[in-house]
């Protein structure tokens, strides 16, 4: 703690700031989190993702108080809290499993902190009817949860943490149990929510899709570090390493070797890729580019607007020149058929291959190094 008196207790209707700086966190010789650092402003949604064991949960329980980092600090509202008890955050966690109490009702269980806390009855009863009639649990409030459906209990879950009235929620897997369906109308619902109340909200997942629709940063996590933290659009328009493009996009980002550009990985988003149908290889149409680039389809899948269609590029070798195309599905290539492929101006991506990372400029003429 610093010596600094806390600020005033902000309007519950408005987040606040969070940031962690340099947290590392060790067990044994191994490093969970190592010097992590991120910052949410005020109102922000930012979403912890990455692969399984990369260290979001870590990240958040560090958030939370409930683990304690070897080095680092985190600061809640311009307030140091590094050592500050849990109890003591002023936050509110949604926990992957709901954690709810199967033998009290669903009213009890939302108000069990304030119970805990001794509000007053009235005003108790005046949240529980705010936060039901936001999550719309008005008609479930005297069921138990297994009265409830998975989406229902949920809501159960984060109409306990909204009763709180903390500026600073943290979700950890909190849709993982529920159907594709309803983890989509959740996930609106949540961030419709998240929006209108103005909290901040940290919100862990490893879905690629749940983080780009609901944040408002993506903090991309690897092997407890930070690979990337970028708007979602950001991320998905410029990955600053090989592991960002291949983590964020459907299907993931083709990457290649270029013989013409040693030790560099090039790489393409399946929508910037076209392909034009050769009917004779040997004379393709003019115009001709200085490095035309072709190859011969190997496969394609059909998903009904749109297809996939694997190429295998000529002049590259068998395991570094293969990309994938989303193309209209009634596009007429298939596999065996020979064509010349192009990139969209500006879209090709251009990686260091040692080190991984993204080469800036990897001058105008990318497009025309990549033909073999
Ligand atoms: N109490 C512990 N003791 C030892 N190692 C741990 C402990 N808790 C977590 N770890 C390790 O730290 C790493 C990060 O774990 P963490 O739970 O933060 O990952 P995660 O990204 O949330 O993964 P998941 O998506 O699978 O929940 C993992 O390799 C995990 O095995």
């Amino acid at each position: 703690m610093t010596g600094i008196a806390p600020p005033p207790i902000p309007d519950p209707a408005v987040g606040v700031g969070l940031s962690l700086h340099h947290v590392s966190r060790r067990w044994g010789d191994f490093n969970a989190l190592d010097d992590v650092s991120l910052e949410a402003r005020p109102g922000e949604l930012l979403v912890l993702l990455g692969p399984s064991g990369c260290g979001k949960s870590t990240t958040l329980r560090i958030i939370a108080g409930l683990d304690t980092a070897d080095a680092g600090r985190v600061v809640i509202a311009g307030r140091d809290v590094t050592r500050v008890p849990a109890g003591n955050r002023d936050l509110a966690m949604v926990f992957q499993s709901y954690a709810l109490f199967p033998h009290l009702s669903v009213a009890r269980n939302i108000l069990f902190g304030l119970e805990v806390r001794g509000l007053p009855v009235a005003e108790r009863q005046q949240r529980l009817a705010e936060v039901a009639g936001l999550l719309g649990l008005g008609g479930l409030l005297d069921r138990r949860p297994a009265q409830l459906s998975g989406g229902q209990q949920q809501r159960v879950a984060l109409g306990r943490a909204l009763v709180a009235r903390a500026p600073l929620c943290l979700m950890d897997e909190p849709l993982s149990n529920l159907d594709a369906r309803l983890r989509a109308e959740m996930r609106r619902e949540i961030r419709a929510l998240q929006q209108r109340l103005g909290l901040t909200m940290i919100y862990v997942t490893h879905d690629q899709a749940e983080a780009m629709s609901m944040a408002d940063q993506v903090v991309l996590m690897n092997g407890g570090r930070v690979e990337q933290a970028a708007a979602p659009d950001r991320l998905y328009e410029r990955p600053e390493t090989v592991f960002a493009a291949r983590f964020i996009g459907q299907p993931p980002i083709s990457l290649v070797r270029p013989p013409r550009m040693t030790g560099r990985l090039a790489g393409a988003r399946a929508e910037d890729i076209t392909l034009t149908p050769l009917a004779d290889p040997m004379r393709p149409r003019p115009p001709r580019p200085a490095h035309p680039l072709t190859g011969m389809v190997v496969d394609r899948e059909y998903l009904g607007a749109d297809c996939l269609v694997g190429v295998q590029l000529d002049g590259f070798a068998p395991a570094d020149g293969r990309l994938t195309a989303r193309l209209p599905g009634h596009h007429p290539a298939s596999p065996g058929m020979v064509v010349s492929v192009s990139i969209a101006h500006g879209r090709l991506h251009v990686f260091d291959a040692a080190t991984g990372r993204r080469v800036a400029d990897p001058g105008a003429n990318a497009g025309s190094l990549l033909g073999a």
